[in-house]
């Protein structure tokens, strides 16, 4: 059967052909997960794992709630007034709604890069030595490596090592955005999770991204929320599909975008609505 989209073949090559690979660590595990906005019940029982050194996509039509379970797996959708939460997400070994669990401790394992770039209105090492110093780091030799290292992984060091000082807001849209997944790494996450990382990025900038998240996995397991159909194909190992709040079907991308199990992925994958 041919492939719906195309998707990256070194990723069908490794996990040729089902999701329980015994090899494969959970990181996240989400159980009988419930949402509501006040009366607007917009995440329905979600059972979905999130493996580790994988990239998992998060795909669906507006409204479906990608962002409200991407932002309730590090509790960032808790600031919203009147929502509710039923349900368990287990981080590791432990249950992130535990009253024993800081969700300062969560961030720190679970970190966020979303949308627009956001940089702080400071240079561009501070940018990433934030994070750090926040958590008590003041050594300034210790700090510079951390930025250093940071940038690094983040693709952008060659770009900035002879301007650390300048104002971020002086970087390109993209050039913000691995300052921003640089500012990520400084706090050394576990999982990443990436909200349309690429959406306010040219295609260029958008490739470079892509390149990095990639390479990313190596090092960490990434949960991205995306619109690019051709973008979850290329660069991740697992799809998850939501429609109306639920998740209708969860696999391999290569299955998800060439043999889905369910009409209504088939459907939104090759563009008959959303
Ligand atoms: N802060 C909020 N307060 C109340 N309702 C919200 C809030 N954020 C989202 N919703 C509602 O929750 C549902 C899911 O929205 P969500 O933003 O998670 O969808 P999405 O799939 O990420 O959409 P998009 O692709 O457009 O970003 C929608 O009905 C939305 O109106």
């Amino acid at each position: 059967m041919s492939l719906l989209i195309k998707t990256n073949p070194m990723q069908q090559q490794q996990s040729p052909f089902n999701t329980n690979e015994s090899n494969k660590r959970v990181v996240l595990q989400t159980r009988a997960l419930n949402l509501w906005y006040g009366e607007n019940h917009a995440l329905k029982n979600i059972n979905l794992p999130m493996t580790e050194n994988e990239v998992t996509a998060i795909i669906g039509p507006s409204g479906c709630g990608k962002s409200t379970y991407i932002k309730t797996l590090n509790r960032m959708v808790e600031v919203v007034p009147n929502v509710k939460i039923s349900g368990e997400i287990q981080y590791r070994d432990r249950n992130i709604f535990d009253k024993n669990y800081l969700v300062e401790e969560l961030r720190t394992r679970v970190g966020m890069v979303f949308q627009k770039p956001n940089p702080f209105p400071k240079s561009i090492f501070e940018n990433v030595a934030y994070g750090p110093k926040i958590h008590g780091i003041r050594n300034k030799k210790i700090l510079k490596e951390i930025v250093e290292k940071s940038l690094r992984g983040a693709a952008i060091w060659d770009e900035v090592k002879d301007r650390l000082n300048e104002n971020a807001y002086g970087l390109s849209g993209g050039q913000q955005q691995r300052l921003c997944i640089a500012r990520c790494l400084a706090i050394e996450p576990d999982v990443i999770l990436m909200d349309e990382p690429t959406s306010a990025l040219d295609p260029k900038s958008t490739l470079k991204v892509e390149e990095l998240i990639q390479n990313l996995k190596e090092n960490y397991s990434i949960v991205i929320v995306t619109h690019n159909m051709q973008q979850a194909a290329r660069i991740s190992d697992k799809t998850a599909f939501f429609l109306n709040g639920e998740v209708v079907e969860y696999d391999d991308t290569n299955i998800i975008f060439s043999t889905p199990n369910d009409k209504r992925t088939e459907d939104y994958i090759t563009g008959r609505f959303g």
